[in-house]
C-alpha cells in the first residue's frame, strides 16, 4: 500500500532512501566547482617545493648575524628572483638579493627583510637592532611545510570549492573525479498559466513556479531542462511527464496534485506505470505532495501553490537532489532560532514558516498564505513549527537555513 499522510522527516527518509550518488566523471577543475569529489586526492609534490623567502631582502647565513653588534656587514653576492633560483653557494659572510616566494641559494639559511638592511656599494649593513634575532628559518618557508608529498589534501564526498580547487591545482591536479550533476526537469501544469512576460487574462497567472524550481534546481547542483507547461489534458500531460522522465534524473512538476477534476497529475503517473512512494506530507504548505519512480526518473508532484511549490522543493527535491549529486550531507542545514514575532500552527500539520533573518531572529514574513508570492519575499528560514497551536513571539524552535550553499 503506498504511504500517505507522512511526517515530513518520515517522507524525506523515503526519498533519499530511493537516491544514490550518480557515477563519477572526470572533469577540468573550474568545470568541477560545486560538484562532489568521487575520489580522494593526495599531493603529488610537496609544498612548497623548496625553501623559499617571505619576504623582498637579503638571504643569509644566520650565523653569519649572531655576534650581538648592532649592525653587520655581509658582501652583497648574486639574486635569487621568483621563478631565478640561484645557481651559486652562498660562502660565510655573504648576502644574496632575494624576492618573496623565490627560493633560497644552497647554503642560505634565513631571510633579512628589505627595511632591516642597507645597501652601500657591493656591501649589505643589517641593523640588526630592527632585524632582532635572526635564527635559522627566519622568513623562510620550508619545503614541504604547507603539504608533504603524498598527503591527502581532499577526502572523497568533498563539496568542491574556490580554495578546494586553488589547493588541487597547486598539489598537481588539473582534472577531478566528480559525481555527475543529476538532470532536473521541471514541468509545470494548468490550463490558467500563462509564460512569463504575457499579461494574464481574466483567471489566468503567469507560471512563476517553473522559474523558481530551475533556479532550486539549479542551486542544488543540477543541470536543468525547464520543459515548460503543459495543459491539463490526460495525453498532453502523459506525453510530457513520459518525455520528462526519460530525459531527466529527476522530473519536478508543478500543480494539478490535488484531488480536483483537474488535478490529473497522480492518475497519469499511475497510468504510465509509476511506482508510487508517497502521496501526501503533513506539511503546511504542501500537503498534497507526492513522489514517486517513473523509470529511472524520480518524480516530486510538487502542489501549485507558489509557497508550496518552494517549500516542497526545499525540504524533498533540494535534499535528493543533492544526494544525486553525492553530497554526504544533502539536507538543508537546521539551526535553533528564536522567533522574533508569533508563528501560527498548522493542526495536525507541521506548519513551514517562512522567515527573514533579522538580527539573528526569526522573523516570520506578514503573510503566510500558500498562494501568496510574497511569502516568499527575501526568505532565509522556513520555521519548523510543530503540530499544535503555533508559537508565541520569543519562542524557540528548529529553522532549514536558506542562507548557505542551498539557497536559491
Ligand atoms: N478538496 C481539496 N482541495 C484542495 C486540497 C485538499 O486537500 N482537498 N488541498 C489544497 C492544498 S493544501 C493545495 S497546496 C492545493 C494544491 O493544488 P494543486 O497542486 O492541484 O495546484 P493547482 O490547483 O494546479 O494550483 C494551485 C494554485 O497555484 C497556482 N499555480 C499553479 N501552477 C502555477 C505556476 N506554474 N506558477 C504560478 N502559480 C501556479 C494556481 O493558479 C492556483 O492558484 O490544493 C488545495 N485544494
Ligand atoms: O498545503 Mo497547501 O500547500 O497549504 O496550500
Amino acid at each position: 500500500m503506498i504511504a500517505d499522510d507522512l511526517e515530513p522527516d518520515d517522507a524525506l527518509a523515503r526519498v533519499l532512501a530511493a537516491c544514490t550518488p550518480l557515477p563519477g566523471e572526470r572533469r577540468g577543475l573550474f568545470a568541477a566547482r560545486g560538484r562532489v569529489l568521487a575520489e580522494a586526492l593526495h599531493a603529488r609534490w610537496s609544498l612548497p617545493g623548496a625553501d623559499v623567502s617571505t619576504m623582498d631582502g637579503w638571504a643569509v647565513r644566520a650565523a653569519d648575524l649572531s655576534s650581538g653588534t648592532s649592525e653587520a656587514a655581509l658582501a652583497v653576492a648574486g639574486e635569487s628572483a621568483a621563478g631565478h633560483p640561484s645557481p651559486s653557494h652562498l660562502q660565510p659572510g655573504q648576502a644574496a638579493r632575494i624576492s618573496t616566494g623565490a627560493v633560497l641559494p644552497p647554503g642560505a639559511d634565513a631571510v633579512v627583510a628589505q627595511e632591516d638592511a642597507a645597501r652601500r656599494g657591493d656591501r649589505l649593513h643589517v641593523d640588526l637592532a630592527r632585524a632582532g634575532a635572526v635564527r635559522p628559518g627566519h622568513f623562510v618557508r620550508r619545503a614541504g611545510s604547507d603539504l608533504a608529498a603524498g598527503a591527502a589534501i581532499l577526502a572523497s564526498g568533498t563539496a568542491l570549492r574556490a580554495g578546494d580547487l586553488a589547493l588541487a591545482a597547486g598539489a598537481g591536479h588539473a582534472d577531478v573525479l566528480v559525481h555527475r550533476a543529476p538532470r532536473a526537469a521541471v514541468l509545470c501544469t494548468g490550463d490558467e498559466l500563462v509564460d512569463i512576460g504575457c499579461p494574464p487574462g481574466h483567471g489566468q497567472v503567469v507560471s512563476s513556479n517553473g522559474l523558481m524550481l530551475a533556479c532550486q534546481a539549479a542551486a542544488a547542483g543540477a543541470e536543468v531542462r525547464d520543459l515548460g507547461r503543459v495543459r491539463d489534458e490526460p495525453e498532453a500531460l502523459r506525453r510530457a511527464l513520459a518525455d520528462a522522465a526519460d530525459a531527466a534524473d529527476v522530473v519536478l512538476v508543478s500543480g494539478g496534485i490535488s484531488v480536483g477534476d483537474h488535478d490529473l497529475v497522480w492518475p497519469t503517473l499511475l497510468a504510465l506505470g509509476a511506482e508510487p512512494v508517497f502521496r501526501r506530507v503533513r506539511l503546511r504548505p504542501g500537503r498534497p505532495l507526492a513522489f514517486a519512480r517513473l523509470g529511472a526518473a524520480l518524480v516530486f508532484a510538487l502542489p501549485g501553490n507558489p509557497a508550496s511549490t518552494f517549500v516542497g522543493f526545499e525540504l524533498f527535491a533540494g535534499p535528493a537532489l543533492r544526494r544525486l549529486g553525492g553530497h554526504l550531507q544533502p539536507e538543508l542545514p537546521r539551526r535553533r532560532v528564536v522567533l522574533a514575532g508569533p508563528a501560527e500552527g498548522a493542526g495536525r500539520r507541521t506548519h513551514c514558516v517562512r522567515a527573514r533573518l533579522v538580527d539573528g531572529r526569526a522573523e516570520p514574513l506578514p503573510s503566510q498564505v500558500s498562494g501568496a508570492l510574497t511569502s516568499l519575499r527575501a526568505c532565509d528560514l522556513l520555521v519548523l513549527v510543530p503540530p499544535g497551536p503555533g508559537l508565541p513571539a520569543g519562542a524557540e524552535a528548529w529553522a532549514l537555513d536558506l542562507t548557505g550553499a542551498g539557497a536559491p
